[in-house]
């Protein structure tokens, strides 16, 4: 049997990193109908997503939905496709280089390597959980950008991250953030951002939190992620001091044909027109980075329902997107998701390790003097 490789002993030389997964959904490479099919078969084909047993959902996805949804999803696509690409990705490039930037920064501690891993397109969570090992990351912390639980996002994040690593030999420390939703770095930079927009945009006179849904079912059986959101849109009320009956929590982008959550945003936001409401602000706090469904479907289709129903100006604040204090708010969990390990609590400098060691030692033999 060969006991070292080059491979292996070039790795154990390595100075050992925290390697930091910093993970979202993905997008697809372009925006055309070849390249949505290939995005949304691996999307729809995710158990996570569509909880359908195969036999009766893959007539289905190959039947019909894989027929004509890539068509209609690329125009959409198309609509909001910038100079460098998909929003979605071109921001989690930013996002990821802030937290790098933030962390190296850190003195006394790391050293780090981060890396952006979409769950489906590019680039992949394998390939980014490679990198990481290629850094020398022996610890490994996992950040999904979704600030609420649920199980078709966080837990399939979790799922790929799980399948690639059955391939290593040697398995990383691993530690993954399972929400955020209601820490209050999070809760501040949501509160400030919208204040700021109220500033700059004027105010209008209801603030809808809109989410994106999932199947109701869902939540019938145990996910979290409804009562996350009402818990994160009730904390941000409070922050901002908004007064009851002056804010709604809606679900938007549905897909297929059973109930999701309720209530609905192109429902809510057409009937608030017709109640009389002229100006309203949507805040879509589930999306860390701005999107098809934040850029296309609020500030696009919504705000099309609201105005063609009697609203005069439906305003979109817009996601957190590579705002400081949300790359901030970022870099602090992941520093307390890492407590404990002694690239996050410090300890390069061998003199404060030392003195440490020391202590721990000396309150060690305290106790045991004590018994
Ligand atoms: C932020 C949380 C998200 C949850 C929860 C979520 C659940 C969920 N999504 C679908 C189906 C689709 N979602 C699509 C796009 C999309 N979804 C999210 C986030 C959540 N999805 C984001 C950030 C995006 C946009 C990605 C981008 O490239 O900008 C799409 C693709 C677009 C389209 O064809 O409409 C589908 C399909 C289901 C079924 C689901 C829960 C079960
Ligand atoms: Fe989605
Ligand atoms: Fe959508």
């Amino acid at each position: 049997m060969k006991l070292y490789s080059a491979k292996s002993t070039f790795q154990h030389d390595e100075a050992p990193a925290v390697g930091v997964l910093v993970a979202n959904l993905g997008t697809p490479d372009e925006p055309t109908e070849p390249a949505l099919r290939r995005y949304l078969r691996q999307f729809l084909s995710d158990p996570r997503v569509i909880e359908i047993p195969r036999w009766r959902w893959w007539p289905i996805l190959y039947g019909i939905v894989l027929r004509t949804r890539p068509k209609k999803s690329a125009a959409a696509y198309s609509e909001v496709w910038e100079q460098d690409g998909s929003p979605l990705l071109s921001i989690g490039q930013r996002q990821a280089a802030g937290i790098r930037q933030r962390l190296q920064a850190l003195n006394d501690r790391g050293p780090f390597a981060v890396e952006l891993g979409m769950r489906y397109g590019n680039p992949s969570i394998p390939a980014a959980l490679r990198r990481l090992r290629e850094s020398g990351a022996r610890r490994i912390l996992v950040l999904p950008l979704y600030p609420q639980y649920s199980a078709s996002t966080t837990g399939s994040t979790f799922d790929a991250v799980a399948r690639e690593l059955m391939g290593w030999r040697w398995v990383p420390e691993l530690r993954m953030v399972g929400q955020y939703h209601d820490e209050p770095v999070y809760i501040q930079a949501l509160a400030r951002s919208i204040r700021e927009h109220w500033e700059h945009e004027g105010r209008g006179e209801r603030l809808l939190f809109s989410y994106h849904g999932v199947p109701e079912r869902y939540l019938l059986d145990g996910d979290p992620y409804h009562c996350q959101c009402l818990k994160t849109s009730r904390l941000v009320a409070e922050e901002l001091g908004l007064e009851p009956g002056t804010w709604d929590v809606t679900f938007q982008s549905r897909f297929g044909n059973e109930e999701w959550l309720k209530p609905y945003t192109d429902e809510t936001v057409t009937r608030l027109a017709q109640e009389g409401v002229k100006h309203l602000d949507v805040v879509c706090p589930g999306f860390s980075a701005d999107c098809l469904e934040t850029l296309e479907e609020i500030a696009g289709e919504n705000r099309e329902y609201f105005e063609e129903s009697g609203g005069e100006r439906l305003r979109y604040i817009p996601a957190l997107n590579d705002r400081p204090d949300h790359l901030e708010a970022l870099t602090a969990l992941v520093l307390q998701h890492g407590q404990g390990w002694r690239e996050v609590d410090g300890g390069r400098d061998p003199e404060a390790e030392q003195r440490r060691r020391a202590e721990t030692a000396e309150r060690a033999r305290a106790q045991g003097a004590e018994r």
